[in-house]
């Protein structure tokens, strides 16, 4: 079912697609479910193997972090993953056996995410979205924002993990090294406001003045990381070991050229022809399958998602036909 068939009679648009503010401008709401698992046994949310449950759906890159992290870091055994539909429905993200979902949810029998965020709290007012990270035992959110649910992947469940993969084990200091943690918070900052969110901004700006106001950082912010990669000369953006700066940033380019090049008119410059270093690292961890990537890139990748969920997202009917090739080979 297509979003451009909800609307009501007199043709008004559904709240929960209403992205931009009164000025044009779309503005991402925080998190609201905040823990944090640990490794500590005594804690409130302690690492254990299948207690908590990954609901993800395929198309959204925070939720495709999370899913992402997961396979990297081997806690496919460990933590379970629900797949919800990848179509926003006026009720939010549903189960309906479409597009890698569920029938129904297997803890509940839940048909909606959103019954999941009032069964953790009755008086939940905010948006159901995915990333959720869920836990059977005390039967509530643990948390719903997918750069803490990364951070805890990395480390917190490495008790129950062989040597190898725990990141104190890892030659380059793992996914979030001490003697990094600076440089990539830094570029964490602007990454998520100009390209991760910047996407998302320039796609649902409903203004001439909002659009330009977010198209033109977003390209520069790519010159940016393009001269970064080509400055130091790295396999990775940090290096020759993945840290958690390769994985924010591609779950965005992963959907660039396919999707937000034409569908969130992001069409100033394409991944694959206008930047050559941001184009070989994306394929280096697309294609490349050994103990760094883990193929956990590939695996976690869903092209055929991409462009219906975001013409979806806009509103529209149609769903663009190119590229004629999703990722081109290493
Ligand atoms: N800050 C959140 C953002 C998650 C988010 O906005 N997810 C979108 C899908 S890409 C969503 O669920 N949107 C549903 C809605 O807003 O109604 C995170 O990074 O986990």
């Amino acid at each position: 079912m297509s979003q451009v068939n909800q609307d009501d009679a007199k043709g008004h648009v559904h709240a929960i697609y209403k992205m931009a503010d009164k000025d044009g401008q779309f503005r991402r709401k925080a998190s609201t479910f905040r823990s944090y698992v640990s490794p500590d046994l005594n804690s409130e949310f302690p690492a254990e193997k299948d207690r908590y449950v990954l609901y993800i759906n395929w198309g959204c890159p925070w939720a495709h972090r999370a899913n992402l992290v997961r396979s990297l870091k081997g806690l496919e055994d460990i933590i379970e993953l629900v797949v919800m539909d990848f179509i926003l429905t006026p009720e939010g993200w549903v189960f309906n056996g479409s597009h890698g979902s569920m029938e129904k949810d297997p803890l509940y029998g839940f048909t909606k995410l959103s019954q999941l965020y009032f069964k953790a709290d009755p008086d939940y007012e905010g948006r159901y979205t995915v990333p959720v990270l869920w836990d059977k035992k005390r039967e509530t959110i643990v948390n719903n924002e997918s750069s803490e649910i990364i951070r805890m992947f990395y480390s917190a469940f490495d008790h129950l993990l062989p040597d190898s993969q725990r990141e104190v084990n890892k030659p380059g200091g793992g996914l979030f090294p001490e003697n990094l943690s600076k440089e990539i918070e830094d570029m964490n900052e602007w990454v998520y406001d100009k390209v991760n969110n910047g996407v998302y901004k320039t796609g649902f700006a409903t203004t001439q003045d909002a659009y330009l106001s977010n198209v033109v950082p977003l390209f520069e912010s790519l010159d940016r990381l393009e001269k970064h990669l080509e400055d130091r000369g790295t396999k990775y953006l940090f290096g020759d070991h993945i840290t958690e700066a390769d994985i924010r940033l591609y779950t965005t380019l992963i959907r660039f050229d396919v999707a937000y090049f034409t569908i969130f008119r992001c069409n100033y410059k394409m991944i694959r022809y206008d930047y050559p270093r941001l184009h070989k690292w994306l394929r280096v961890l697309y294609w490349e399958d050994n103990g760094e990537t883990k193929g956990a890139f590939k695996k976690t990748t869903h092209f055929e998602t991409y462009k219906e969920g975001y013409s979806k997202a806009m509103r529209s009917p149609i769903i663009p036909y190119g590229p004629a090739i999703d990722i081109m080979s290493l």
